[in-house]
C-alpha cells in the first residue's frame, strides 16, 4: 500500500491512475507528493517521500537541489500542457495587436447607453485601431515544448519568426518549421522583433533576462509576452520602459501588485495550463510517473535523476541512488557475488553528479540475505538511497 499526498487540486482523471493499492492524503508518511504550482520550498518534506511529481512544466516551486541531496526523485510532465499555453499565447499576440483588452473594457462602459450604443461604438472605435500580425517579426526565446508550437503556428499565421535556444533538444529541432529562422544570440531577437515571447524555465541564467539593457535595444512599441515566469522580468526596468512608451504592451500570466498598476501591462491569472485537457494530461502523466517509480523503480521524465527504464518482469529488484563516481557498480555487484547471486539484468545511468542503478536478480533469495545486501549497499560511500522491489 502506498500513500500519495497532493497539494493543489489535481484532475480526477489523474487521481484515478492510483488504484486500490494507493491511499490519497491519509497518514503522516506519504510515499510521494503530487502537486501543481504549490510552493514546496518552505514545507517540511517527510523522509518517507521517495518521489515528487509536478503536474506541469516549471519546477521552480520545488526545492530540487535539496531533494536531490536527499535522493528524492522529482518529475515533471514535459509537453503535457504545451498546447494550452500556445493557444493562449497566440490569442494574446492578436489581442495585443488589436488592442482587444482595452477595447472590450471600453465597450462595456457603454452599457446603459440605450439606442445610442451603436453610434457611440462607431464614434469611439478609432481609438482602438490596431496592427496585423502578418509579416511582423516574432522572436521566440526558448524553443521547448511550448516555444516550438508558438513558433510554428505564428509562422503559419504569416509571421516572420526567429527563435533563440542555445540548448534546443534534438526532438524540438526536428519539430521546428523550416520557416523559423535561428537567432544566434538573444540580442538579435531583442533588436529585430516587433513581438517577443519567452518560453524558458526560471533558472539562475534566465532570471531577469528582460531588463533595462534588453529593453534599450528593442524596437519602439515592442509587444512582450511572458507566459513563463514573472521573475524573468526586472519590474523596475519594465515600469520605466512602459512609461517611456518603448514597450507597447507587456502581457503576462504572472501578475504582481506592482504590475497590475502599470499602464500597458495586461495580466492574466496564471491561466496558461488551465484547460480541462491540459489539467488532465498533466495529472495523468504525473500520476503514472509516480506509480511507475514506486512500483518498478523506473524513472521517466525526472528533472534531477537520469531517466532509467528497464522492463520489470517481477524479479527481485534493487534500485540505488548514488553519486556518479567510479567503482559504484563494481562494489554493488561484488556484494551480490559474495552471496553467489546471479544478476538477471542491470542498468546504470548518470545525470551530472548523480547516478541511478537498477539490478534485477534471480528470484528465490532468502529474505535475510536480501536485507543484508540492501544494508551493505547503503553503507557504500556515495550511496544515498536503496530500495528493494518485488
Ligand atoms: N503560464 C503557464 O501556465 C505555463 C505553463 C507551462 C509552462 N510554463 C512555463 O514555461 C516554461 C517553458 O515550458 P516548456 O514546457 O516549453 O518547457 P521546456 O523544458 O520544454 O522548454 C524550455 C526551453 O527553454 C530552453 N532554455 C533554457 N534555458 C535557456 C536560455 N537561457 N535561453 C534560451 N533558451 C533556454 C531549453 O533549452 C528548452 O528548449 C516552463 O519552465 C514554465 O516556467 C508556464
Ligand atoms: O509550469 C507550468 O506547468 C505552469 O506554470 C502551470 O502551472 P499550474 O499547474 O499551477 O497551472
Amino acid at each position: 500500500m502506498y500513500t500519495i499526498k497532493t497539494y493543489n487540486e489535481i484532475a480526477q482523471k489523474g487521481l484515478d491512475v492510483f488504484t486500490n493499492d494507493y491511499k490519497i492524503n491519509t497518514g503522516e508518511n506519504p510515499d510521494a507528493i503530487l502537486l501543481r504550482s504549490y510552493n514546496l520550498h518552505d514545507e517540511l518534506i517527510p523522509s518517507s517521500v521517495k518521489a515528487i511529481a509536478r503536474a506541469g512544466a516549471g519546477v521552480n516551486n520545488i526545492p530540487v537541489d535539496r531533494l536531490t541531496e536527499e535522493g528524492v526523485v522529482v518529475f515533471n510532465t514535459p509537453g503535457a500542457n504545451a498546447n494550452a499555453v500556445k493557444e493562449l499565447v497566440i490569442m494574446s499576440l492578436i489581442a495585443s495587436s488589436r488592442n482587444l483588452f482595452s477595447a472590450i473594457q471600453w465597450t462595456k462602459t457603454l452599457a446603459g447607453g440605450g439606442e445610442q450604443v451603436p453610434s457611440l461604438v462607431e464614434a469611439g472605435k478609432k481609438q482602438f485601431v490596431g496592427t496585423e500580425i502578418t509579416e511582423k517579426k516574432l522572436g521566440v526565446i526558448g524553443t521547448g515544448s511550448i516555444g516550438v508550437l508558438v513558433a510554428n503556428d505564428a509562422s503559419s499565421l504569416g509571421m516572420d519568426v526567429m527563435a533563440y535556444d542555445p540548448y534546443i533538444s534534438v526532438n524540438a529541432a526536428w519539430q521546428l518549421s523550416r520557416n523559423v529562422k535561428r537567432a544566434m544570440t538573444m540580442e538579435e531577437i531583442f533588436r529585430e522583433c516587433d513581438y517577443i515571447t519567452v518560453h524558458v524555465p526560471l533558472t539562475e541564467e534566465t532570471k531577469g533576462i528582460l531588463n533595462r539593457d534588453s529593453f534599450e535595444i528593442m524596437k519602439e512599441n515592442v509587444h512582450i509576452l511572458n507566459f513563463s515566469r514573472g521573475e524573468l522580468v526586472v519590474e523596475d526596468d519594465l515600469e520605466i520602459a512602459l512609461k517611456e512608451g518603448k514597450i507597447k504592451t507587456y502581457i503576462t500570466d504572472f501578475p504582481t501588485d506592482r504590475i497590475l498598476q502599470m499602464e500597458g501591462a495586461i495580466a492574466l491569472p496564471h491561466l496558461g495550463a488551465s484547460t480541462k485537457e491540459a489539467e488532465e494530461n498533466c495529472a495523468v502523466m504525473a500520476a503514472k510517473e509516480i506509480r511507475e517509480y514506486l512500483e518498478t523503480g523506473n524513472i521517466r521524465n525526472s528533472v534531477n535523476f537520469p531517466n532509467t527504464v528497464m522492463p520489470y518482469i517481477g524479479k527481485k529488484r534493487f534500485t540505488v541512488i548514488h553519486k556518479n563516481i567510479p567503482n559504484m557498480v563494481g562494489q554493488m555487484t561484488g556484494l551480490l557475488a559474495n552471496h553467489q547471486i546471479n544478476i538477471a539484468n542491470m542498468s546504470n545511468r548518470s545525470k551530472g553528479a548523480w547516478a541511478y542503478t537498477i539490478i534485477d536478480v534471480d528470484n528465490g533469495i532468502p529474505v535475510e540475505v536480501v536485507r543484508n545486501i540492501e544494508e551493505n549497499i547503503l553503507k557504500i560511500d556515495g550511496v544515498k538511497r536503496v530500495r528493494v522491489i518485488g
